[in-house]
């Protein structure tokens, strides 16, 4: 598979609609997000193991409103669950997370036979130490894995692995999905041969508060762990009272908590126990004078304070949150500090370069050293700016953001893309007063 090396070139963006976005008529409302991505994903696999399926929880949600990436983990997932036979398609789309957490589900469900495709970003994107754990593990007791250029990604899953050492080892720099990925594989085989699977984290793991979230949601379907900071072992399964609910999406909280109080509204569905590393915007807002508060409904926020200062925040904690605290950034009085920001070349599309792109559109500057990004906001704001979201959601949505926050309109040419974790976000966005039109 091809890798992505520093300096490769922007994506090009996969849609050319234009929008415009004004927020010059901001008003106060509620605003929801969507259900998380990253909670409905494991959710969804650990009800699929431990025979809640459908997820009632997911269920729930409206189609329209549901994540364009939970929609995928749910085919695959479905895929799976047909009696074994033919070759089964699965389209992964721009799904970093549910392609890497199905390639695991499809190796080790007996007999599976599947064939994943995706977009050509998702193709580019690092899988290869994935694989080449799966291979290790399994491929002793058959496992077959087969590359196309980039696609199809082609799995022939063993019968039996019962006669394999219990362990999958994996480096854990470029994604913290692989060993999340091959931990919701150790559920699986835990409940199948009943014998504990570990996987074995070789050098630091990047975003490990996303290993954190799978872990949470392990217990929460009743598995029992042993943890230590390099190894996971599944070691019992006792099944839980009740099937555990699903959050509001903490990453989308991030925009919403920004324009709820630019626009003196709320932001819904923020509950601080979910364990989602991007409830850390909660404390990394702080730092520039303002305080989400409870707004008197349950998991409702309000954030009161005006900006002082510059921000600091790191990709190891939360790459998601950097979009959109860069945005932040250009409205604060000082510079601010992004630091391990490498980790972001590697995602819907080279977001590093996206956030230096929109901090220039908006005429301020950056400085890259190393893996540390300033951000400095401009002396004066613009009257209006235009930015391409390359067909990354996150980029689409910090530009709107950032236009909210600085009331400066925005031309933004690809707007589409937030389908994949936030479909309703224009629609929220308008309830705040936002108006949004066709830019021809
Ligand atoms: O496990 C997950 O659900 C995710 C993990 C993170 O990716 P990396 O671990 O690749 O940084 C994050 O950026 C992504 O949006 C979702
Ligand atoms: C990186 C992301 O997701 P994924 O890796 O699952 O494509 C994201 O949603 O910002």
């Amino acid at each position: 598979m091809a890798r992505l090396d520093e300096g490769s070139p922007p994506v090009s963006t996969t849609s050319t609609s234009r929008i415009l976005v004004d927020p010059r008529g901001l008003r106060a409302s509620p605003l929801t997000p969507p259900v998380s991505k990253s909670d409905a994903q494991r959710a969804l696999v650990l009800g699929h193991l431990t025979g809640s399926w459908p997820l009632p929880s997911v269920q729930a949600e409206s189609d329209e409103d549901l994540p364009a990436d939970v929609r995928v983990l749910r085919r695959g997932v479905e895929a799976l669950r047909l009696p074994a036979g033919p070759v089964r398609d699965v389209d992964c789309a721009d799904g970093g997370a549910p392609f890497r957490i199905l390639a695991t589900q499809v190796a080790v469900t007996p007999g599976a036979h599947v064939r994943l495709t995706g977009t050509p970003r998702l193709g580019e994107r690092p899988h290869g130490p994935l694989f080449t754990s799966l291979r290790d593990a399994l491929g002793p007791a058959g496992l077959t894995l087969t590359e196309g250029s980039p696609w199809p990604v082609e799995l022939c899953a063993p019968k039996d692995t019962s006669g394999v050492a219990p362990v999958f080892r994996v480096p854990g720099a470029q994604s913290s999905q692989y060993a999340s990925s091959l931990l919701l594989g150790c559920a699986a085989l835990y409940l199948r041969e009943r014998r504990a699977w570990s996987v074995e984290i070789e050098g630091t793991l990047t975003s490990a508060g996303y290993l954190d979230l799978t872990v949470t949601w392990l217990k929460r379907f009743g598995f029992v762990l042993e943890e230590s900071p390099s190894r996971y072992t599944v070691t019992g399964y006792v099944a839980p009272p009740t099937v555990p609910s699903l959050p509001g999406d903490w990453s989308s909280l991030g925009y919403l908590l920004l324009i709820a109080w630019k626009a003196g509204g709320t932001a819904e569905r923020a509950d601080t126990g979910s364990a989602h590393p991007d409830d850390a915007i909660v404390r990394l807002i702080q730092q520039v004078g303002l305080k989400a508060v409870p707004a008197g409904s349950p998991y409702t926020l309000k954030v009161e304070g005006k900006l002082s200062g510059g921000l600091k925040a790191s990709g190891k904690e939360c790459p998601d949150l950097l979009p959109t605290l860069a945005a932040l950034a250009c409205v604060l009085p000082a510079p601010s500090t992004l630091t391990d920001v490498g980790i972001l070349r590697v995602k819907e599309s080279d977001r590093l370069e996206g956030i230096r792109s929109l901090v220039a559109a908006y005429g301020g500057t950056t400085d890259l050293q190393g893996e540390t990004l300033e951000i400095r906001p401009p002396a004066a704001p613009p009257t209006r700016f235009a930015m391409d979201s390359r067909g990354d959601h996150r980029l689409a949505m910090t530009s709107a953001t950032l236009s909210v926050l600085s009331g400066t309109p925005l031309v933004l040419t690809g707007p589409e893309c937030v389908e994949k974790s936030f479909p309703g976000f224009w629609r929220q966005l308008s309830r705040s007063g936002v108006q949004i039109s066709p830019e021809s």
